[in-house]
């Protein structure tokens, strides 16, 4: 349960006072996610999700709820953050940042079907659209010094086979510059838990708050990796190929982002690997329920730099 900072009745009450948004009907702790403290909401005006951020730095929170703005703006299926009588999308409650944004309707998918995964590289490909016209700007803190970082940080934790990997993977990735390609802003962890759907109906893109500047070829291949590979870390040739081809009728991938490809997947596997890893070794308290498991990620990255693709589809 990641209910981190408690909120009672006459709190909210009191708190809601601040949105045009009607009183309040009912409210509910939500027990998914792991960063933040979440709450449904319900008032007369609607359906909304409560955000107390527990762990992101304040200076950053524009940012992450100017972009959604940005995007619900545009028609995207994000969740439009709702506003102060004083214009404010984001306030504070029981001494916490905190943020209400829309309640999108949909559940997220453990299997995807093929159609769900050509919704999803659209929504890709739009998003990254969308967002080349946002002014707002964010470092990626899980980027290549990142990787390094926490790359190196790991290898006197691990067994010699790991510290292998490690090592030659971090070396292999000096080569890509990822900064080199076209470059936007990313979502950076568009996993199947952060997506809602209706039956095939793409409802909801959420969780927002890794989305940084970074290459956007980087961000197609963490969202291949997490919605079309196999647990074996095989990718699958059918999802693969549809969600490819749906995020290029968005957004086509030009000749150095085809050339980078096979070490940009890897280094998308290695940024989830490592963080994965760095969980499991270090583990925080009240964390171990949470964390999943790195060796989905290495198998894919060993699945990647054993098969380099010869072109984007496979
Ligand atoms: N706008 C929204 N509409 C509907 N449901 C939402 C919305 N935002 C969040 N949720 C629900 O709340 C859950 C937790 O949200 P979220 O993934 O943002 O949590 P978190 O703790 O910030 O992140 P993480 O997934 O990294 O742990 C989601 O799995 C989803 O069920
Ligand atoms: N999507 C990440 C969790 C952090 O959002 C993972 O699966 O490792």
């Amino acid at each position: 349960m990641s209910v981190f900072t408690k909120v009672s009745h006459d709190e909210l009450v009191e708190f809601l006072k601040q949105y045009p948004i009607g009183g309040l009907i009912g409210f509910q702790g939500i027990g998914e996610g792991v960063e933040n403290t979440n709450y449904f909401v319900d008032t007369h005006d609607g359906r909304w999700v409560l955000t107390l951020f527990e762990r992101l730095n304040y200076a950053d929170l524009p940012f992450f709820l100017g972009l959604m703005d940005h995007i619900a703006s545009r028609g995207l299926p994000g969740a439009m953050p709702a506003r102060t009588r004083g214009g404010d999308n984001l306030t504070t409650l029981n001494g916490k940042p905190a943020a209400l944004v829309r309640r999108l309707v949909g559940q997220s998918v453990l299997f995807p079907t093929l159609e769900q995964c050509v919704q999803v590289g659209r929504a890709l490909g739009d998003l990254h659209v969308a967002t080349a016209s946002y002014a707002g700007h964010c470092e990626n803190g899980r980027g290549a010094a990142w990787r390094a970082s926490t790359g190196q940080g790991l290898l006197a934790h691990v067994d010699a086979d790991t510290r292998a990997l490690i090592d030659d993977e971090l070396a292999a990735q000096t080569q890509l510059d990822l900064a080199a390609l076209p470059q936007g802003v990313i979502h950076a962890d568009l996993f199947r838990d952060n997506v809602l759907f209706v039956d095939d109906r793409l409802t909801g893109l959420i969780d927002f708050y890794y989305a940084c500047n970074d290459a956007l070829a980087y961000d197609l291949a963490i969202t291949l990796n997490d919605w079309c590979v196999e647990p074996d870390g095989v990718p699958n040739a059918e999802r693969w190929n549809a969600m490819l081809a749906a995020y290029s009728s968005r957004r086509s991938l030009n000749a150095a982002e085809r050339a980078a490809w096979p070490l940009v997947l890897r280094a998308a596997a290695l940024r989830f690997w490592l963080s994965r890893l760095w969980d499991w070794t270090f583990p925080r308290e009240g964390d171990v329920v949470h964390i999943k498991d790195p060796d989905a990620y290495r198998r894919i990255l060993v699945h990647h730099r054993d098969n380099p693709p010869r072109g984007l589809l496979i």
